[in-house]
């Protein structure tokens, strides 16, 4: 196990200074006659409620039905030099239920100890082979999209498909500009450790969101009228975007709340129950604050804004579904 501080993110930072995340390091599936089948009550989530790539495996869990079959615990929205923690003390935290562990690095020692990558959440594991399924949000969620389907709550959950065959091609093209320039694109922004890497981020972002404003300016959804796993992946940027990216991570020449499409597109996303349930911005505030000294050294937590994320929106009108 490396002995790296879990905050030093100059791994993760080019000669230019521009921030690169790396590719997650387990890569398995849960998949009939594979090594990790699908079963009831199986597997567990360990997420963060201020991450946004576990976000994401929690609103697809939801939205699926799957409660009762994955469980999942939340880590502290504390993460300091010893990374990510289990304290039952913090409001919407539990104690780890597999290992009684301390901190997120025990699990990946315990079960991977040849792993020397970075300690990241979400993570799908396996509680019977007490192993690391993967580490990947963006392949969890495609497993709970199709893979669980048996164990979903109700038939229309079980129904319910984010990445259709047919739209696959379209979704891929929406994450290709979305995941670098957006949901990776306000890290960039956050974490560019030179002037010219941050003019380039911030550059990315804000002409790729014009283009969803643009996109969304036009039809109800990222792929045309039907919700998919683009817009769960929006989502959890556009969520915080405000409230965190803009102050914090410097995103600052607009607000979402200056898009008006985006804007009311963010609302209705968050008046789903599988997204608005699955939110928890005091994690989601007090993580990024005080938890990246770096770049806010007394880790003060700012003031605002106070969003109305449940105020009327006009999507049904603008782009009504028959
Ligand atoms: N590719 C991963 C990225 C996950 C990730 O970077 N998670 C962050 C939390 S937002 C983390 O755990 N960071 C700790 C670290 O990099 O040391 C995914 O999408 O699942």
């Amino acid at each position: 196990m490396s002995e790296q501080k879990h905050l030093d993110v100059s791994s993760l930072v080019s000669k230019k200074g521009e921030f690169v995340r790396n590719d997650a390091a387990f890569r398995n599936h849960i998949e009939k006659d594979g090594e990790f089948p699908p079963e009831n009550g199986r597997y567990h989530l360990y997420v963060s409620y201020a991450c946004p790539w576990a976000h994401r495996t929690l609103i697809t869990r939801k939205l699926k039905g799957l409660e009762d079959a994955i469980s999942f615990t939340v880590v502290d929205f504390l993460m300091l030099d010893n990374g990510w923690r289990f304290n039952e003390k913090t409001p919407g935290c539990e104690r780890d239920p597999i290992f009684d562990a301390q901190f997120m690095r025990d699990i990946y020692k315990t079960t991977a100890p040849e792993y020397t990558g970075r300690i990241t959440v979400p993570v799908l594991f396996d509680k019977t082979a007490k192993k690391i399924v993967n580490n990947e949000s963006s392949e969890i969620i495609r497993m709970l999209n199709c893979s669980m389907n048996e164990f979903s709550a109700t038939d229309q959950q079980r129904a319910l498909d984010f990445y259709p065959v047919e739209l696959r091609e379209e979704i891929d093209a929406i994450n290709a500009w979305v995941y670098p320039n957006i949901n990776n694109g306000v890290y960039r922004c956050g974490f560019a450790q030179s002037q010219e890497a941050y003019d380039k981020a911030v550059q990315d972002l804000f002409e790729n969101l014009e283009k969803a404003e643009e996109l969304l300016s036009k039809q109800r959804y990222l792929v045309g009228n039907r919700l998919t796993e683009a817009d769960i992946r929006l989502f959890t940027t556009l969520i915080r975007f405000d409230q965190v990216y803009h102050g914090h991570f410097k995103c600052n020449k607009k607000r979402i709340i200056d898009y008006p499409n985006i804007w009311g597109y963010l609302r209705e996303l968050y008046q789903i129950p599988a997204f608005r349930e699955t939110t928890d911005m005091n994690h989601i505030r007090k993580h990024y604050m005080m938890s990246h000294r770096n770049i806010n050294p007394y880790g003060i937590v700012s003031v605002g804004p106070d969003l109305d994320f449940n105020a009327p929106h006009d999507r049904n009108e603008k782009f009504p579904i028959s």
